[in-house]
């Protein structure tokens, strides 16, 4: 709750594309051991959000420390290296297609390490395992399902152990019950690696089986609106845009 030490502060952060601003004067922070959601309508800014957090768009104005680090202030080649404690999942899941899944997660092990190939191998099984799909190192991207693409992705994005765990719409394009393994994957994961996890998604049954901890954008305003547990606001907010967002309007907007 609000005694644990922040993983993430974000302040002051305005964001925008050239003169367009998306977003202006976000502030809230992220703990550690959060399963914290981004949301907001469509096109409010939930990626370019992302996209700020995980090094590939700077601030127009603000910052964002990782504990004491002052992320975006940091010479270019040391954001790089201190980007190496993210664990990024992008909605497609983003696996080569021409590489087996072994080959897939080796990837940023061969990349980013000097482990041996046979230490590779045992960390690539052991990664598969984590997401359940052992046994299944050989295969194409191809021949296995939407949802087991995603948890392999998922292995690939853990694969340098990662304190910080990023998904962009981890449900999207998947069935309620592949969605909602998932959803028990990542709350599994985050309990017994004790990563911080931070999630794009405006899929209700993940905000509320998941989250603990939200921030909510407005595109009408540009800036964020609400912030806390998601049931929390469903309950009491005092806004009408967002309790409709988190009732998908069942309620009534008094
Ligand atoms: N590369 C870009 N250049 C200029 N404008 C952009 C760029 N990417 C996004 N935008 C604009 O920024 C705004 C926020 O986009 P963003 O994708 O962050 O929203 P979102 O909340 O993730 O949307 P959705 O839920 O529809 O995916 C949108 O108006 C979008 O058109």
């Amino acid at each position: 709750m609000a005694t644990t030490e922040a993983a993430i502060e974000v302040r002051d952060l305005t964001m925008a594309y050239g003169s367009r601003v998306i977003q202006r004067e976000l502030t809230f922070n992220i703990n550690r051991g959060d399963i914290f959601i981004i949301m907001g309508g469509s096109g409010c800014g939930k990626s370019t959000l992302l996209r700020h957090l995980i090094g590939l768009q700077p601030p127009a104005k603000g910052s964002i420390h990782f504990g004491e680090t002052d992320f975006w202030n940091l010479p270019p080649d040391d954001r790089q290296r201190f980007m190496r404690r993210f664990g990024v999942l992008y909605q497609s899941g983003a696996l080569w297609s021409s590489m087996t899944l072994a080959e897939n997660i080796a990837l940023p092990l061969e990349e980013y390490t000097d482990l041996s190939k046979a230490e590779i191998a045992d960390l690539v099984d052991l990664k598969l395992a984590l997401v359940g799909l052992a046994g299944f190192r050989d295969y194409y991207p191809s021949e296995i399902s939407g949802g087991m693409k995603k948890r392999a992705g998922l292995a690939r994005a853990m694969a340098l152990d990662p304190d910080i765990l990023f998904f962009d719409e981890p449900s999207a394009g998947l069935d309620p019950i592949s969605s909602q393994l998932l959803d028990d994957l990542i709350l599994e994961l985050r309990d017994s690696l004790g990563a911080t996890v931070v999630v794009v998604t405006h899929e209700l049954a993940s905000i509320f089986a998941i989250g603990n901890n939200c921030v909510f954008l407005d595109a009408g305003t540009k800036t964020m609106i609400a912030s806390g547990d998601p049931k929390k606001l469903r309950d009491e907010s005092e806004d009408p845009l967002v309790r409709r967002f988190l009732t998908r309007g069942k309620e009534e907007v008094k």
